[in-house]
């Protein structure tokens, strides 16, 4: 199942995808981008699809009732875990070799450090080498780029990601550039990025937050195609991506900021949740497991 998100993801609907908005609130055909957070509507006949970081789940309406499906993150990015890893056994098993993932992280930020730890242990899980580099809060930008340019030639590293944020005083557009286009699986680099903006070019890797979005939706059978989205948040982690992936592509788009999302007004509408933890957050390191896996069938022309 793993890898099709794209091209599930991609087939151009028949119809305008931009349907009268039952009475909510947003009547802007655009994704509507905000703070910095990583929160998704959908809506058509149905209440829209949010993803929030602060929610209790499952919403409940004034009568108690609950009104917001509970999207399992934990439990889709387990199976996407497995099913990584059975393709691991088997490239393991016909080339001999296994996917490696570069993780740099500059710094001690307990933040990083946690999601850097996850990382490592989900691929320990699915069998892909994972290989840390730590270094100091005061190092500067090229010695990150030195580090960066040695995975770049070592064949047997299929993903560099440097953790994010970087210390203030350091470059990120020039360290995120100097990963090779083809190991870019937090699709960061600003190649695969204006791919991505750029509607009908395949970006190599598209950034994992996002994706894990789209996956959350697709397994839990929400219907994508033709519908209205309200993204919430314009990071380049998660929410300006995310509403890339969520435009249609035979329409007009564009961007229109905005505030943040009525929290409590939002509850009541909603149709389906992902809980924190649990959610967004797993399934994200399932799909940098995802991306690093092909990388390396790329480089091995294993399919
Ligand atoms: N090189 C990178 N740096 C950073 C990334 C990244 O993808 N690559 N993302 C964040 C940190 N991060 C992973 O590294 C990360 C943070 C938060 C989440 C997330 O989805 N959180 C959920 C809550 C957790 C849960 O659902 O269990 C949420 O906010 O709703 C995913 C990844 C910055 N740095």
């Amino acid at each position: 199942m793993h890898g099709l998100i794209r091209r599930r993801f991609w087939p151009k609907p028949s119809s305008s995808p931009f349907q009268p908005l039952n009475g909510y609130r947003t009547q802007s055909p655009i994704p509507i981008l905000g703070p910095d957070l990583p929160d998704i509507w959908d809506s058509r006949n149905a209440p829209p699809l949010l993803f929030h970081r602060r929610l209790p789940s499952p919403a409940t309406d004034v009568a108690g009732d609950s009104v917001a499906k509970v999207i399992d993150g934990k439990s889709i990015a387990e199976g996407l875990r497995s099913e990584i890893a059975e393709e691991v056994r088997k490239m393991r098993h016909s080339t001999g070799n296994v996917p490696g993932l570069a993780v740099i992280m500059v710094g001690k930020r307990r933040d990083s450090e946690s999601y850097v730890r996850f990382k490592t242990m989900a691929c320990r899980e699915v069998g892909i080498n994972s290989h840390l580099v730590q270094l100091p809060e005061d190092c500067v930008d090229d010695e990150v780029v030195r580090v960066v340019s040695k995975f770049n030639l070592d064949p047997s590293v299929h993903g560099i990601l440097v953790q994010l944020p970087l210390p203030q005083h350091m470059m990120e557009e020039k360290i995120l550039s100097a990963i090779s286009l083809e190991k870019d699986v937090d699709g960061f680099h600003p190649m695969n990025m204006g791919n991505l903006a750029l509607m009908g070019r395949d970006p190599l890797f598209i950034p994992c937050a996002a994706m894990a979005c789209i996956e959350l939706l697709l397994r839990s059978d929400v219907e994508i195609m033709g519908k209205r989205a309200v993204v919430i948040g314009r990071s380049k982690v998660v929410g300006l991506p995310t509403s890339l992936l969520l435009q249609d592509p035979s329409c007009e788009y564009g961007y229109r900021l905005t505030g943040d999302v009525c929290y409590e007004e939002a509850l009541e509408v909603a149709s389906a949740i992902t809980p924190v933890p649990g959610g967004v957050g797993p399934v994200t390191i399932a799909m940098l497991l995802s991306n690093t896996l092909d990388s390396a069938k790329r480089a091995y022309g294993f399919n």
